[in-house]
């Protein structure tokens, strides 16, 4: 992590725990909003009205976080609009690097290393985690925000009077139950798995992998209709999906939330295909960079030996791709 703007160099890829040994994530430290007009959003400071090009959204395509930000704007129609750049998948000693990698990006903008030189960029004093998603602005030089929950929602609004869409994500009459809804899954299912993958203590482990299986059961339940909150996709099928998708490949087996594969539960697992079939959302999912990734985090890991399988999300990825 940085320090002072400084690479820290006893950095370690598993986080922070508690004193259960509980997996702690890091609150994200850039909360400013792009809205229509540049005026301030709900969190940070205004100055980042809406236009094309001037932006640029650095993921990694592993990174569930990143990838719902990738979903948000394909579904938004705003790739002419937002240009990416994608990290390799492999962490290095200094956190996510550019280039090299198959289907990964050099930076286009400053030629960086490392996405921690993107942060000390936007400030050279910067104290926390280099994650991904990263919103950049090229006029101002600085980030916008690198907290993928807001990412969503300024990409479900921001630009809709440039590209207008009828699809909206965090419509206002669900906003409060979307929002306990989130909650209850980010909790549980999205950082759940990780809690249970890097849990340093079988009391930890346990607890996160109930939590991972509750909710599990409890979304199978639910689905009666097409997604979660019935025939409208918001954001929190953006937030279910990529938690899924991941989830017999790599959740199942690094972190070990085995009891059953997503593969077990027939109306996630439809639910999960009618999400990866809408227009776009395939070119979200790199499967070979989320296996490489995921199965390279040395400290779950260490002989970074990737397992073939499995079988079934091969051949949906295929199938999907070949529609
Ligand atoms: N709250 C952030 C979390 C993002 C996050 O944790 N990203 C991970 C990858 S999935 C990361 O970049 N980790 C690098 C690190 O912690 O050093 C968000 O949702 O945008």
């Amino acid at each position: 992590m940085l320090v002072d703007g400084k690479w820290s160099a006893d950095w370690q890829p598993v986080q922070k725990a508690d004193e259960k040994g509980r997996f702690v994530r890091q609150v994200s430290g850039f909360r400013n909003w792009i809205t229509p007009d540049g005026s301030a959003g709900p969190t940070g400071e205004g100055g980042f009205p809406a236009e094309a090009g001037r932006y640029r959204l650095y993921v990694a395509f592993i990174c569930p976080w990143a990838s719902r930000t990738l979903m948000a704007r394909k579904l938004k129609g705003l790739e002419d609009i937002i240009p990416v750049t994608v990290v390799n998948p492999t962490m290095t000693d200094q956190g996510w690097s550019f280039g090299g990698y198959e289907g990964a990006d050099e930076d286009p903008l400053f030629s960086s290393e490392y996405i921690h030189q993107i942060y000390t960029r936007a400030d050279p004093h910067y104290t926390g985690r280099a994650t991904v998603p990263v919103l950049w602005d090229t006029q101002r030089n600085v980030i916008v925000n690198n907290e993928s929950a807001d990412i969503v929602r300024m990409f479900d609004t921001a630009f809709e009077h440039m590209v207008p869409s009828d699809l909206r994500l965090y419509p206002e009459d669900l906003a409060g139950e979307i929002d306990d809804l989130n909650a209850r899954i980010y909790d549980k299912l999205n950082n759940g798995v990780y809690k249970a993958g890097f849990a340093s203590s079988q009391e930890a482990y346990t607890e996160a992998d109930e939590g991972v299986f509750e909710m599990l059961d409890e979304l199978e339940e639910r689905l009666i209709g097409d997604f979660l909150f019935g025939d409208r996709l918001t954001e929190t099928d953006l937030r279910t999906f990529v938690t899924l998708i991941r989830f017999d490949a790599a959740y199942h087996g690094l972190f070990k939330t085995n009891r059953r594969q997503i593969a077990a539960y027939p109306r996630l697992s439809a639910y999960m295909e009618r999400i990866l079939r809408l227009p776009g959302v395939i070119d979200t999912v790199n499967m070979d960079h989320i296996t490489r990734g995921y199965y390279s985090i040395k400290a779950l890991n260490p002989k970074r030996i990737r397992p073939t399988g499995p079988a079934h999300i091969t051949k949906l990825l295929d199938d999907v791709r070949a529609a």
